[in-house]
């Protein structure tokens, strides 16, 4: 595929992340970066780079429903797996539920996010999942999920984990390039994006390049990423796409092997049972 939009990517190399014990300009305390990760309250100079990697740029056509380089002048090509419902929440439903959240503690996370998680305590590495504290998502959540399965997408969606995100500026906070579990989580990741726009950026290898494809996701607009857009494509949330705070919920189904008929269909029927009483607290 001929691809002429181009820039190079620097990665980021190894940054090790000192725990920061002065209170921020946000007043947050300490940074919770591990590894690779890092925020603008750890990087205490430029980072070092690796050589440049060649990405071609693509944006996410929603009306078409396939990615377009960003200059014309390589062929669109077929995206499947993103499902896009602008106003999903009212502005007044945006504002309790972010209300809400900040009644609550955000934990500090990685890359200078902030996170709430509703949901079983799990091990990836080890395949354990713990039910013990789960208490359920969160009361106002029951709205959502109904409005979600009114569409013939999620008309299914029994989702079991809820983990809320908060993005500043001015931590720098960004989600790197991944793929989300595949063993516990299903098919479907439901993201609610919240007060303000941003970019999700699925990224594909491509030789020695990279094909990046720039999906807008819109202030109080609900995506859902399956299939391709799920299994394949990494996502991300760069650091320059977040330019005002932005929280958002993401929304976690069962895997086949948690459902009926499934290996672990009992433990993933007791997930399901304590998930959709909506009594939850976060862990
Ligand atoms: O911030 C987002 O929209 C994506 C979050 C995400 O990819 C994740 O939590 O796995
Ligand atoms: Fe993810």
């Amino acid at each position: 595929m001929a691809a002429p939009c181009v820039t190079n990517r620097a990665t980021v190399s190894e940054t090790v992340c000192e725990t920061v014990s002065a209170p921020g300009a946000d007043g947050f305390v300490v940074c919770a970066c591990k590894g690779v990760r890092s925020c603008l309250l750890c990087e205490k100079g430029p980072t070092q780079t690796e050589p440049a990697q060649i990405v071609h740029h693509y944006e996410y056509d929603t009306v078409e429903k396939r990615a377009v380089c960003a200059d014309g002048r390589a062929a669109p090509f077929a995206l499947p797996g993103i499902f896009l419902w602008d106003d999903f929440i009212t502005a007044q439903e945006e504002a309790e539920l972010v209300s809400h959240m900040d009644q609550d503690t955000w934990t500090l996370s990685q890359s200078g996010r902030r996170k709430q998680d509703f949901g079983p305590k799990v091990n990836f590495k080890k395949k354990k999942v713990r039910v013990a504290h789960f208490s359920g998502l969160p009361a106002l959540s029951r709205r959502l999920v109904e409005r979600m399965q009114q569409d013939n997408t999620l008309c299914d969606f029994a989702p079991v984990e809820q983990c809320n995100l908060d993005y500043r500026p001015e931590r720098g906070a960004h989600i790197e390039p991944h793929l989300d579990d595949s063993w516990l989580w299903g098919e479907r990741l439901v993201t609610v994006n919240m007060l303000s726009d941003t970019t999700l950026t699925l990224s594909l290898p491509q030789g020695e390049a990279e094909l990046q494809v720039a999906v807008p996701l819109r202030r109080r607009s609900l995506l859902v990423l399956s299939g391709p857009a799920r299994h394949v494509w990494k996502h991300a949330i760069h650091r320059d796409h977040i330019s005002q705070r932005r929280v958002c919920s993401t929304f976690r189904e069962l895997s086949k092997e948690f459902l009926p008929g499934g290996a672990q269909a009992e433990l993933g029927s007791q997930l399901l049972h304590t998930a959709l009483s909506f009594s939850g607290e976060p862990l």
